[in-house]
């Protein structure tokens, strides 16, 4: 067994150096000198969403005062940064670490960009390694032959399963805790207890990785670009500046913490500080204390906790969030579910890159799951083909005229589905259909059995993940629902476009960024948005959708043939994470 780098040795950090009070704090004197350093050495400002296209947004502007979005004339590919001309031009070691990566694991979009955007990168020249767990017996190979590869770790052992495709080396942690007979956060009794613990191994797994494993005969050794993402990752630059790097290792290192969805942050009570392994010192990078009013009682000792995903804001060298609109309102407090001051201290390190689409995957011209394939150029008989197929399929009437209409995702607050369920006695007036997939809540579930039982000739609530019915439902439907609450950047919307399905989505975050309102009087737009957020705005925007399906055909298609032309590659986003870890690796580290 071999020895960990840093933990091994339960005083490798010995308290040398303890900067919790910089890191939790991050104290205006700090931030100011780091800004003043980036905004000499770039010669644009980096707030400027216009020049630099990687946006942020000013800390200090109010959701009223609402940035540019996808309709404005810089759309929402000119906020992108363009990477081959920004591009530092520099090869990296870049490892991934994350809870979810599909095709092996994933309950929503952070699996897809996980295993979307390593490839992407590794295309650009890096190399590339995805840390995720091991839930369950993938057909992947043991890293070494004969044993696998195993380390102790964290007071446990662990080992380590590779799998090599696409330009990417993906590792996955074995351990007891990781394969469950329930999913892969909970089962029907709820989220599993042993969370954080199963997280925390993953992130001291996934800074052993580049220094332990040989992979084609070379370790990635300790100059790395860590992306970590959301809570389940964010130990990763804790224990980088923590532990690693007051150990004397990594000291090239960067850690760019990735936000995907800031709601859910990895909370504990805070007697589990001692869990972590961490120096006392440290107590102040995750330390949390909940407002009176955000108390439920699940935390002891009034309010206070251990906030994972604080401790990565708080400590990552820099911090990306997956659309430009979502990395300004985070910064606001209608957006930041408390992390808002943090992050505004935090702006001069905060980017929004927006996810690109995995085209291998979605894609309906080679799409297996659906029933005829199509391009741009036959886009009208393709999905007609598809319509009459799902309907078929779903026992609705083939008809080829009716507005087939779909929503696709979690049935959660975040989603909006009880939306959905709002808007139904108004859209089962109408001459429709509706087709309706996800899972989550039991009561919203419930509300699509309802829809269901209620309305059998116009619509089905499919209770289920199901990914080939995802992908029928984006190539047959006309319209495409996206009534989020917030939407860090959203994926459907994006597959939706690309397979001529125009979306109808309230006006937030990268749904803003991306779905350009339909204007018959200058004929530009992919889509329908609305706000604010309710069920008579969305029903008002459904109107108009209808309208235009029914009356005006040519504007219609058009729209749907706009959405097909727009571009979202992963190579983009790709080539502005790679300027933004150029900007990381350029600074020194943010806590050491
Ligand atoms: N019942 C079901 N059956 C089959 N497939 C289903 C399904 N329900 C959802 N999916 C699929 O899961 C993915 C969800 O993608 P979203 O972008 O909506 O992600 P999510 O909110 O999970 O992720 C967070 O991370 C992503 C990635 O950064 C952000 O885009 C997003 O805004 C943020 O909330 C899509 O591929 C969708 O088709």
């Amino acid at each position: 067994m071999v020895q960990l780098k840093a933990f091994g040795n339960a005083s490798a950090s010995g308290g040398k150096h303890v900067c919790h009070k910089s890191c939790s704090e991050a104290p205006r004197a700090l931030v100011c000198k780091q800004t003043l350093r980036r905004n000499r050495r770039t010669s644009k400002p980096l707030n400027s969403k216009a020049s630099d296209g990687v946006a942020t947004y000013p800390a200090d502007t109010r959701l009223a005062d609402r940035p540019p979005s996808a309709s404005d004339a810089s759309s929402a590919e000119s906020t992108h940064v363009h990477g081959d001309r920004d591009t530092i031009n520099a090869t990296y070691n870049i490892v991934f670490v994350t809870a979810e990566v599909a095709p092996w694991s994933k309950t929503g979009g952070l699996g897809d960009v996980c295993g979307s955007l390593p490839p992407a990168l590794a295309a650009r020249g890096h190399r590339v390694m995805v840390v995720a767990p091991r839930y369950a017996e993938y057909d992947v190979t043991p890293l070494e032959r004969g044993p696998t590869k195993r380390i102790a770790c964290h007071g446990t052992e662990i080992g380590f399963y590779l799998h090599q495709s696409k330009g990417v080396d993906w590792v996955f942690v074995d351990h007891p805790s990781y394969p469950r007979p329930g999913g892969i956060y909970a089962d029907q009794y709820g989220v599993y207890g042993d969370n954080q613990y199963r997280y925390t191994l993953l992130c001291i797994a996934a800074l052993e990785a580049p220094l332990q494993l040989e992979i084609n005969g070379k370790t990635y050794g300790d100059d790395c670009v860590f992306i970590a993402n959301d809570w389940h990752a964010s130990m990763v630059p804790v224990y980088l500046a923590a532990k690693y790097r007051a150990g004397g290792v990594y000291q090239s290192a960067r850690a760019v913490l990735a936000i995907h969805n800031l709601r859910h942050q990895g909370v504990f009570a805070p007697k589990t500080y001692g869990d972590y392994g961490l120096p006392e010192g440290w107590y102040g990078a995750l330390e949390w204390q909940y407002p009176p009013h955000q108390r439920q009682g699940a935390y002891e000792e009034e309010g206070r906790a251990v906030n994972t995903l604080k401790g990565g804001i708080s400590t990552a060298d820099r911090i990306v969030t997956v659309s430009p609109g979502y990395a300004w309102e985070i910064q606001t407090p209608e957006g930041g579910w408390g992390m808002e001051s943090m992050l505004c201290s935090r702006a001069y390190a905060l980017n929004g890159v927006l996810n690109g689409i995995d085209t291998q995957d979605w894609n309906p011209s080679t799409d297996k799951h659906i029933a005829k394939n199509y391009s741009i150029s036959n886009f009208s008989r393709g999905k007609a083909e598809n319509k009459a197929a799902l309907q078929k399929e779903l026992s609705l009437a083939e008809r080829p005229e009716v507005p087939l209409i779909g929503f696709i995702g979690r049935l959660d607050y975040q989603k909006g589905a009880d939306l959905v369920l709002g808007a139904v006695p108004w859209l089962m007036e109408q001459d429709v259909q509706l087709v309706c997939l996800g899972t989550g809540d039991v009561s919203l579930e419930s509300g699509m059995r309802w829809m269901e039982n209620t309305y059998p000739d116009k619509a089905r609530g499919w209770v289920g993940f199901n990914v080939p019915m995802s992908h029928k439902i984006t190539a047959a439907a006309d319209l495409l629902l996206m009534p989020s609450r917030f939407e860090p950047c959203g994926l459907n919307q994006l597959y939706a476009m690309a397979y001529g399905t125009a979306p109808i989505a309230h006006a937030t975050g990268g749904l803003r960024d991306t779905v350009i309102p339909f204007n018959p009087w200058d004929g530009t737009g992919t889509g329908w948005t609305f706000s604010p957020c309710t069920v008579e705005a969305f029903i008002s925007a459904l109107q108009n959708a209808l309208d235009t399906f029914r009356e005006h055909s040519d504007s219609f298609r058009a729209v749907q043939q706009r959405g097909m032309e727009r571009d979202f590659t992963w190579d983009k986003a790709a080539s502005q994470y790679e300027t933004i870890f150029g900007w990381a690796k350029m600074d020194a580290p943010y806590c050491k």
